[in-house]
């Protein structure tokens, strides 16, 4: 599918970093969107319904799903998680840019269904750090943490599918190659379409 605005997608292992990144980003970038996903975990620490997440019963999310509501969706840490086609396809049609930030199996999904899609990997800079940040983070049990970190190398194992990754180490820098990215997609964006109006102008195309 084809839309004026860009679709970002962020991936990560849990505790890179990928929502300070994300969040830093709209701070400075109010032309980006997120997209709220949909998902059967509890709430943690601050979040609120609809900011963070929209927290369903699995009753209504078996009911989206059936009702083909989602865009993608995936089983992670052992919940599920989607993001809905109403947190995407309106903005990014009126040529809003949106970002997602969902895991590996999404993000597959979703380069099939907007093959303009930029993918992005974000990757810790160690094993200790990502467990120091699950750690120093405060928010998971550790029962969860131990999950995550397993999960972790499944998701690593996949950064090489995706367009960019970048190591998370100095917030900053990192933060840096996040802007680039985005800023770099809209150039190419623009020059695309003002060859194609160029090449429709001198074919007398309407
Ligand atoms: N470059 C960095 N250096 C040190 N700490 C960082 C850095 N980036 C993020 N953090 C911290 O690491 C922790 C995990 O970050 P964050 O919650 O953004 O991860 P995440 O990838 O979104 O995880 P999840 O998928 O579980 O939501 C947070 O406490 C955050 O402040
Ligand atoms: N496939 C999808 N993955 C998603 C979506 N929303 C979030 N996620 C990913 O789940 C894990 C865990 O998130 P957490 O908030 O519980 O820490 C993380 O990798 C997210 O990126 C989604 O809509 N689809």
């Amino acid at each position: 599918m084809d839309y004026p605005g860009n679709i970002f997608v962020v991936a990560a292992p849990s505790g890179a970093g990928k929502s300070s990144l994300v969040k830093a980003l709209m701070e400075l970038d109010s032309a980006v969107q997120p997209s709220v996903s949909h998902t059967t975990r509890p709430p943690r620490g601050q979040e609120k319904h609809g900011r963070e997440y929209f927290f369903t019963s699995d009753g209504e999310f078996d009911a989206m799903v059936s009702g083909e509501a989602f865009v993608e969706w995936a089983h992670v840490h052992g919940c599920r998680y989607g993001t809905s086609k109403k947190a995407i396809e309106d903005r990014v049609a009126q040529g809003a840019d949106v970002v997602l930030e969902i895991d590996f199996q999404g993000a597959i999904q979703i380069r099939k269904t907007f093959a303009n899609a930029v993918l992005i990997f974000i990757l810790p800079p160690s094993w200790e750090e990502l467990r120091s940040r699950l750690e120093r983070r405060g928010e998971d049990r550790p029962d969860v943490i131990e999950l995550r970190l397993r999960n972790a190398a499944t998701e690593m194992a996949r950064a090489g599918e995706f367009d960019f990754v970048i190591i998370n180490e100095l917030f900053e820098r990192a933060l840096f190659d996040l802007k680039a990215i985005v800023h770099a997609q809209r150039l190419r964006y623009s020059a695309q379409r003002r060859a194609r109006a160029d090449t429709f102008a001198a074919l007398n195309i309407p």
